[in-house]
């Protein structure tokens, strides 16, 4: 087998084929074996708003690519960039209307912060691994230390001959890249006999985009050779790629959309900028999620926001949770559209809970830890062939459910793999096989089901810790002496709460004062001492002594 290959085979959007993928390091048989790196640029989002459920998708494909490549080739051996764009006109709109007393660059700052949180809140429930680098677009506008700045890029290219100034830009000229539109397919001379948009005076061609612009005073901007401006769009993802992955890398990802213009213009930036015969090697994009049809869009108002689906009920009149909602973007093939509906989720949660039926929570978390300290890395059989063919996830899929269908319970290894597999798709967590436990730690327990019990809900944490659940609350440090109940709720969240604030100590001298009590035949006193015990859930027995014939009274915990 040739050096580098694994078996993976991608479309190609550039040639349009379905090829065999061999990293560029793995081609170069200079570079030590230690240092070869897979290397991979999505488009990340522009953060003014929430993110909508089509720009979920590239992320999930691309994190099941990135989770593909890491088992593949170590997971040190792969770089993932997946940048912020935190410049854009929308963000100023959006800035002067949310914060319209705020100094315009402060309010910049409040809405972008503020969306890379909730996008990472976002797509953190819908199990997606962080890329290995998250550069933001104001980082490298200027002044970048190694040089590796937008400014710098577009003085390159005005020096190759490749861009130039007018009407307060700098735009890129397509005419002096004889092969511009090679991705998109779209020929230099159709796109001009076809342009149906008026062109700009201070165009060349109608097709030159857009390098830098100057801004207004109220603008924000950088101070530039050009004058005081900030960066057109396509321009960040060629300095940031090459900043994290090199001038030629990999494999170059995002939606359907990004074809053309800003993957042809990010193209033609990066070789016309290094002089370069590519600048990534595979070009991958994703379908598109619709709705009724068309692309779910926030310009066409037809879209509704991850947050939204997790967190309200407006989508089919319930909560989605994470797993639910990736499982329906991976039930369809990455390239193919997307229909999203409520029919759609319901079919993935039923897919979830079929799959989750045959477990049994003590099984699972038995298993779970011998897993781990195995180290299992071990997927059902025909699992990782399926995903090397471009992603074949609905095949993937239908060998899990087949493992399933036939597993029995005593087969751990079995068990594990489909464990292995699910968790791998990023769709396992505890509730999906299942798992509604509660138990009780309690006083006057045995030793035995006390270490039995507190066992169960250590596990809980370290499972809590290995998925993605992170709202998982643990009040209890000590487990001893309280009674504590602990329960894994349908999300998967995990609460210790007390029942019971009572000590012993405690239970000990109410015994006392209602023997007392009924020593002094006050029996009124000593039976509301027995019932406050009771609501409290402490049962009193009252026996004679055998010895020596006095009245005894022991408790016990009663459920
Ligand atoms: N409906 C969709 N289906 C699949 N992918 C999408 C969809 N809409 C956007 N994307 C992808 O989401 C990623 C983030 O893009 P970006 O933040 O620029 O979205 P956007 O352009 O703001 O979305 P919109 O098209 O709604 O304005 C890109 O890779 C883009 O291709
Ligand atoms: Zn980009």
């Amino acid at each position: 087998m040739r050096a580098g290959f694994r078996g993976l085979r991608l479309s190609n959007t550039m040639t349009r084929q379905k090829e065999d993928f061999v990293p560029l390091d793995w081609r170069d048989a200079e570079i030590p074996e230690a240092e070869k790196r897979v290397r991979m640029y999505v488009c990340g989002p522009t953060v003014y708003d929430y993110a909508h459920i089509g720009n979920a998708r590239p992320m999930i494909v691309f994190d099941v690519l990135f989770r593909l490549l890491r088992h593949l080739y170590g997971e040190d051996h792969v770089v993932y960039a997946r940048n912020i764009t935190d410049v854009d006109d929308k963000i100023n709109a959006r800035a002067a209307r949310d914060f319209p007393d705020m100094p315009l660059n402060d309010a910049i700052r409040r809405v972008t912060t503020r969306t890379t949180e909730q996008f990472h809140t976002d797509i953190a429930a819908l199990c997606c691994l962080p890329p290995t680098v998250e550069p933001r677009a104001t980082d490298y506008v200027s002044g970048h230390a190694n040089g590796h700045d937008m400014v710098a890029m577009i003085e390159t290219l005005i020096e190759k001959g490749h861009a130039y100034e007018a009407g307060g830009e700098v735009l890129f000229d397509v005419t002096s890249m004889p092969d511009y539109g090679s991705l998109s397919k779209r020929r230099l001379d159709e796109q001009q006999a076809g342009a149906r948009v008026a062109v700009d005076s201070h165009k060349r061609n109608p097709g030159d985009f857009v390098l830098w612009k100057l801004s207004d005073e109220n603008e924000p901007g950088w101070g530039s050779p050009w004058g005081r401006g900030r960066p057109g769009w396509h321009i960040e993802c060629s300095v940031m790629s090459e900043a994290h992955l090199g001038k030629t890398f990999d494999i170059h990802g995002g939606g359907l959309d990004l074809i053309f213009p800003h993957h042809e213009n990010e193209i033609a930036q990066s070789r016309c900028a290094h002089g370069t015969a590519s600048m990534a090697e595979v070009w991958m994009h994703n379908g598109y999620v619709q709705v009724e049809g068309r692309k779910m869009s926030k310009s066409e108002g037809n879209f509704i926001t991850i947050h939204d689906l997790l967190h309200t009920e407006k989508f089919g009149g319930r909560k989605w949770p994470g797993e639910v909602l990736r499982l329906a973007m991976l039930m369809t093939h990455y390239r193919e559209p997307i229909d999203f509906s409520v029919k759609r989720l319901e079919e993935a949660a039923e897919e979830l809970s079929r799959l989750a039926q045959k477990f049994d929570y003590e099984e699972i978390l038995n298993n779970w830890s011998l897993r781990k300290e195995l180290e299992l890395r071990d997927f059902v059989p025909g699992f990782v062939e399926a995903l090397e063919d471009d992603l074949n996830i609905s095949l993937a899929l239908r060998y899990v459910r087949e493992a399933v269908s036939n597993v029995r319970k005593s087969e751990f290894g079995k068990v594990t793999q489909i464990i292995a597999s699910l968790e791998f798709l990023g769709i396992f967590r505890p509730e999906i096989i299942g798992v509604y436990s509660t138990g009780t730690l309690s006083i006057g327990m045995s030793p035995h089901s006390a270490l039995r019990e507190k066992n169960k809900l250590l596990n809980l944490r370290a499972i809590a810790a290995n998925t993605s659940i992170r709202d998982a609350q643990f009040e209890a440090s000590s487990l001893s002496n309280e009674q504590l109940k602990y329960f894994v709720s349908e999300r998967g969240i995990v609460h210790v709460e007390k029942t019971e604030q009572i000590s012993e100590l405690e239970i000990q001298r109410l015994v006392e004062q209602r023997l007392a009590f009924i020593g002094d035949k006050n029996w009124a006193e000593a039976d509301r001492i027995r019932d406050e015990l009771a609501e409290k859930g402490i049962q009193l027995k009252d026996s004679k002594d055998p010895e020596t014939g006095e009245r005894l009274t022991t408790w016990e915990l009663k459920r």
